[in-house]
């Protein structure tokens, strides 16, 4: 099994890996490179962060099994490509959520006390406290958390301390006790979202349907002297929009994410941060801490091993999520040939298994096999699988619809 890793990944990781089977670490890797590596290594597996992954990347390497994101956002890899060639995608949620939370504590904080500002004046010798010594103080206001998964709640755990109010909006009803433990109420919809905060923090991920999630509209809606976080993903806020807002002295903000942004370490990037005083600004470094980056290197230990080992995905974010109509469980001797049998038997009917497991029960001599799909055998084959002198029973079960 060889293990390619494409990105900035701890030591301590690799070497857990390096046991299970080869590691090839290439962090300097671009996307554009990321093919021919592929090809040239024939990974079986492959570790990205931010470095894109497309259907070109995938095809690249024949034994590509399994794709971990090292982190939470899944947008930069061709899931849809991946599926088709039954590659399984996986990532490693909520594991860098508190890092992301601090840093939008950090940017609300910065901007408020103008800390940035301040500093750089300092370094110039400049003492100007008339300037600096006012601010507004977060006690009391309201934060609008857009989106309430893992980053939101621990942004909403730290903001309580803080004194701040807190909305959500969501496109589903959150279940009234994960708002109530967070002190958190859930609006009717963006829009009173916007119109409620003084500041409003972003944590969605981006998809087509977020895309400009935060655009010149909402923008224009928020009320005036508020701020705007974003952490989540270039593309969910309309950069230019924000830049024009920010420079008409309407709003301030502070983003980790820009529309564009390079993908690698270090790179020249021209940003809306570079001409808008209001705007403070970091390179992507949300899950950029110790703390975070050794939890992501655990989990995708913990996934590449159950992988290896049992050939099961933890997180995996690319599989059919329908639940099947019919399950099939049978008890059985465990023999070589029983399950066979009973997927021959199945093929007969001409039925499509969707997933089947197998467990063996201690002793190694019975197991349970359970297989769905969406037609239901006859009850000729049902009855020919009970007859079948290795099987101990037969049970089909029908999913509540
Ligand atoms: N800056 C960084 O370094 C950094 C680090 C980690 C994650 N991220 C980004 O933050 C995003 C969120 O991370 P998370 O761990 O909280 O993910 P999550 O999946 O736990 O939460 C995202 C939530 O947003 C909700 N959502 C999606 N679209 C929405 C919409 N239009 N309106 C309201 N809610 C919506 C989802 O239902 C989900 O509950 C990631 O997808 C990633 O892009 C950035
Ligand atoms: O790996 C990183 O540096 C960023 C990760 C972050 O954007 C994520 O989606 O988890």
């Amino acid at each position: 099994m060889l293990v390619l890793i494409a990105d900035k990944f701890p030591a301590s990781g690799r070497e857990v890996l390096g046991r299970l089977g080869e590691v090839v670490y290439r962090p300097e890797l671009s996307a554009e490179q990321l093919p021919a590596a592929l090809a040239e290594t024939k990974a079986d597996i492959l570790v990205v962060r931010s470095t894109v992954v497309s259907e070109t990347a995938l095809a690249a390497s024949p034994p590509l099994s399994l794709v971990v994101r090292a982190g939470a956002g899944t947008n930069t890899i061709d899931t849809a490509a991946a599926s088709r060639r039954g590659i399984f995608v996986a990532n490693c949620p909520g594991k860098n959520a508190i890092a992301v939370a601090e840093l939008t504590m950090g940017l609300i904080l910065a901007l408020d006390r103008r800390i940035v500002d301040a500093t750089l004046e300092l370094r110039h010798g400049t003492w100007n406290k008339s300037k600096y010594g006012k601010a507004r103080g977060l006690k009391g206001q309201t934060l609008g958390l857009v989106g309430f998964g893992m980053i939101a709640r621990e942004v909403a755990v730290r903001a309580r301390a803080f004194g701040l109010k807190l909305l959500t909006c969501a496109h589903h009803p959150i279940a009234p006790e994960l708002l109530e433990a967070h002190g958190v109420v859930q609006v009717a919809d963006l829009g009173a979202l916007l119109d409620a905060s003084d500041i409003v923090s972003v944590h969605v991920p981006y998809s087509k349907a977020n895309h400009h999630l935060i655009g010149a509209d909402q923008i224009a809606r928020m009320r005036p002297g508020a701020t705007l976080i974003h952490t989540s993903r270039g593309g969910v806020v309309d950069d230019k929009a924000l830049a024009e807002a920010v420079r008409s002295g309407r709003l301030r903000a502070g983003l980790d994410v820009f529309e564009g942004e390079p993908a690698g370490g270090q790179a020249d990037f021209k940003n809306i941060a570079g001409d808008v005083g209001d705007i403070y600004a970091t390179p992507h470094i949300g899950a950029s801490t110790e703390q975070a980056e050794s939890a992501i290197s655990d989990e995708v230990v913990r996934i590449i091993e159950s992988f290896v080992a049992r050939g099961i995905v933890h997180h995996a974010v690319n599989l059919n999520e329908r639940v099947a109509r019919y399950s099939l469980v049978v008890r059985h001797l465990d023999r070589v040939g029983v399950l066979a049998g009973i997927l021959m038997a199945l093929r007969e009917e001409r039925v499509n298994v969707q997933g089947m497991s197998n467990t063996i029960f201690a002793g190694g001599e019975a197991a349970c096999a359970t297989i769905t799909f969406e037609q239901a055998p006859s009850d000729e084959c049902l009855q020919r699988l009970r007859d079948h002198e290795a099987i101990l029973a037969v049970e089909l079960r029908a999913a509540r619809t």
